[in-house]
């Protein structure tokens, strides 16, 4: 008889492979997706079985016993083990370092998988036996073993049903009650707060036509303020009344205390809540607690595709379009994508929303692939909003804003609305410079310039972090003054008060929101309804209803137009229209007024006269003739080092090893080594090269064959390289 079981286990290294180990028979019997605690290298690690193979490549006395066994029931169950296996193949990233992604930190540090319990004092048996009304002579503890009889109660709720500690203690003592540890429980008293809206007939049709069993596919395609959110809570409310779950996907920064409210005044269920401010023992305890069923719908960021469902029903990602949904390091995977995977994976629905979609989207829905539904009319509000270009070449400025921008701010707040400044620039002034002799302030480890905060008085790099004093004068020509150059959210934010000094202004970018605290007194502030100018970044952007604002102005939202990406148009749109989608969601008329040097341009005449899906349009008919993505997939390669000719070389042999796999052709085309278009960024040299194929299967059979090569090469040991499939950031 055999001792041992040969299992692989998937460990959190950056190696590209999975090892074997022996499972001693001593330990019960293996299953893929237990965590195992094993001897790798000096170290010990948690890794995780993905299977238990016939035989090992190595000898079986070589193989190394597992030290312990975690959990005694998988704790990934087979689905979500697939997916991770499935997505570490797609991104060709390390299976161990996937699968840790997968885990909330707790559990990926060996934590034991219990749900978290609470204390509750129920009747014994012995207290049972007893007749009503005893024990005789003690009357407040027959009370309470009477309250105790119509079920266990928390301590709190036994407190406030008036019985002290000391009489708990009593019939504790005589062994009438005792304490025990079951799993928390919500228990939800009262009728809802929000009953669901009657649909209108475009909503109604869309939720008809998304099946709520099966795999499918669907995305809602509809305007700013049309009613995205109703549509979803409906086909939750489906999903919740056939006992099943839904996994809702929202944007890094859409995931407010303001958006599980809405859930949870329109549900009597169990709602967890997975997101980076969300406490290690929180997200815990949300992770098990979806994967036990136990909550019914769980909202989460990027990482929540992750979380185990035990009666999955449906899954939505709103804003779709989102560029948070794909992680930009380490494992650079799209949430988005491999939602629709899982989806498919369970055979349930996948709803994906947005007032502007992805290309890559449109384009499935174009092809038949996805069901496109479409909302075209504001659901809460009568008129349309304007948008109104302002050509500001050559006009006068004050801090940035036109006369017409500044009138049309000042009006809203004269009627006690709200107005709106976008400006995707935090700090005071992008550049401080010498007027004298033209110095400039610029980050010694990055090509770039630093940017000028007054709150706190300091210049601070947003590529690197670097931070350093303001100099008194021009550190070359000693000239006493520098200028402060171009706007930042500060800047406009201490304009604007002193224009309108009984006015709150209030300032939403990342630093006057690092805490999740900060923010959310800034939107319960909003949401008062009172007279308030905002001034903030892309936060400010996304999926929030603001009903009292009337009035947006956009400053230098432009520069896509010129970027060397070439999703930069594409993205500039997505923020233009939702930006200007905050103007007049309810009772008020919006205008918006969209500053730009070149309001003739081409792209923006389109999408101001024709709207999103006529650009779009248009961009996807471009990228279909020189086959960019949608139409062709894409890789890059990036490499950094101190020492840019090794960064430079790495990509130069890596590009002639995938060149003796498969030359270039139409079908397969090569673009680099290229210099990034920031090439130093914190001192290192950065470059990268881009790999296009015509088709995505060919191009997935080619990365691991490619991968191995590349790792044999001296140089990869010495530079940073990471590969990036689908890249959404090109440059
Ligand atoms: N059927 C309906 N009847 C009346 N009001 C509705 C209806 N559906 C939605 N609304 C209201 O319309 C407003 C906008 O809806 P919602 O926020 O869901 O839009 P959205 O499409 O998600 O917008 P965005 O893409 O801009 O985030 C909300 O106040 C909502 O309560
Ligand atoms: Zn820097």
């Amino acid at each position: 008889m055999l001792e041992h079981t040969i299992i692989r286990v998937a460990v959190p290294s950056p190696l590209r492979r999975q090892f074997d180990y022996l499972f001693p028979h001593t330990f019960g019997s293996a299953v893929p997706g237990q965590r195992v605690q094993v001897a790798f290298g000096q170290q010990q690690l948690i890794g995780i079985i993905t299977e238990l193979p016939k035989s090992s490549d190595l000898p079986i006395d070589k193989l190394k016993p597992v030290l312990a066994l975690i959990d005694s029931q998988p704790l990934f169950d087979a689905s979500l083990l697939q997916l991770c296996l499935w997505a570490a193949n797609y991104y060709q990233h390390p299976v161990g370092e996937v699968l840790h992604a997968a885990l909330p930190a707790l559990l990926r540090a060996g934590e034991q998988a219990n749900l978290p319990t609470e204390t509750r004092w129920q009747i014994t048996v012995q207290g049972l036996g007893l007749p009503e009304g005893a024990p005789k002579g003690a009357k407040k503890q027959a009370n309470l073993l009477t309250f105790l009889r119509n079920g266990a109660r928390t301590p709190s709720e036994i407190e406030q049903a008036g019985f002290s500690r000391a009489i708990l203690k009593a019939l504790s003592d005589k062994q009438l009650a005792e304490a025990i540890e079951i799993t928390e429980t919500q228990t939800f008293n009262g009728p809802l707060s929000e009953l669901a809206l009657t649909l209108n007939p475009e909503q109604s049709t869309a939720l008809k036509a998304i099946k709520p069993t099966g795999f499918s596919t669907n995305l809602l395609d509809g305007v700013t303020g049309s009613g995205k959110t109703e549509v979803y809570l409906q086909a939750i409310a489906q999903q919740l009344e056939a006992g099943r779950q839904a996994l809702v996907l929202v944007p890094e920064i859409g995931l407010t205390p303001q958006t599980v409210a809405r859930f949870q005044r329109r549900f009597h269920v169990p709602v967890g809540i997975l997101h980076s401010g969300v406490a290690d023992g929180g997200r815990n305890s949300a992770w098990l607690r979806a994967r036990a069923g136990l909550d019914r719908i769980i909202i989460g960021t990027r990482s929540a595709v992750f979380t185990p469902l035990k009666h999955p029903g449906i899954i939505i990602v709103d804003e779709e379009h989102d560029n948070s949904y794909k992680q930009q390091e380490g494992f650079r995977y799209s949430a988005r994508d491999l939602a629709v995977y899982r989806a498919h994976q369970l055979r349930i629905p996948l709803l994906m929303g947005s007032a502007t979609p992805s290309l890559e989207t449109l384009s499935n829905a174009r092809s038949g692939r996805y069901q496109h539904l479409k909302l075209t009319q504001q659901a809460a509000s009568a008129h349309s909003t304007k948008v109104i270009a302002i050509d500001i070449r050559g006009q006068y400025l004050q801090e940035g804003l036109a006369s017409q921008s500044l009138e049309a701010i000042k009006g809203a707040i004269a009627k006690g609305e709200q107005a709106l400044v976008f400006i995707n620039r935090r700090g005071f002034a992008p550049v401080i410079m010498c007027h004298f002799c033209g110095w400039q302030a610029k980050c010694p480890r990055c090509d770039a310039r630093m940017t000028l905060h007054r709150q706190p008085y300091h210049l601070h790099c947003h590529h690197c972090d670097h931070q350093r004093r303001v100099p008194q004068q021009c550190p070359d020509c000693k000239a006493p003054e520098l200028q402060h150059i171009g706007q930042g959210t500060e800047r406009t934010e201490e304009f604007l008060s002193k224009l309108l000094p009984s006015t709150p202004i209030l300032r939403i970018d990342r630093d006057s929101t690092r805490s999740h605290k900060q923010l959310n007194s800034m939107l319960d502030q909003i949401a008062t309804g009172e007279p308030c100018v905002l001034v903030g970044t892309q936060m400010l952007a996304k999926g929030h209803h603001f009903p009292k604002v009337s009035t947006v102005v956009i400053l230098e939202a432009d520069g896509g137009l010129f970027s060397a990406d070439f999703r930069a148009t594409e993205k500039m749109a997505q923020l233009i229209v939702q930006v200007a989608g905050r103007a007049g969601r309810e009772a008020l008329q919006g205008q918006v007024f969209l500053q730009s040097h070149h309001t003739d341009h081409p792209y923006l005449q389109l999408l101001l006269n024709q709207g999103y899906a006529a650009l779009a349009d248009c961009l996807l008919r471009e990228r279909q003739v020189v086959e960019l993505p949608p139409f062709s997939a894409m890789v890059l390669l990036r490499a950094e080092s101190k020492r840019p000719e090794n960064a430079l070389a790495f990509l130069q042999q890596a590009r002639a090893k995938a060149e003796s796999l498969q030359a270039p052709s139409p079908q397969f085309r090569y673009l680099g080594p290229l210099p990034a278009s920031m090439e130093k960024r914190q001192d290192r040299f950065r470059f990268l090269l881009q790999l296009q194929a015509s088709s995505r299967a060919h191009l997935q059979q080619f990365l691991p064959q490619w991968l191995a090569l590349i790792e044999q090469m001296a140089l990869s040991k010495r530079v940073r390289w990471n590969l990036d499939v689908d890249p959404q950031e090109t440059h």
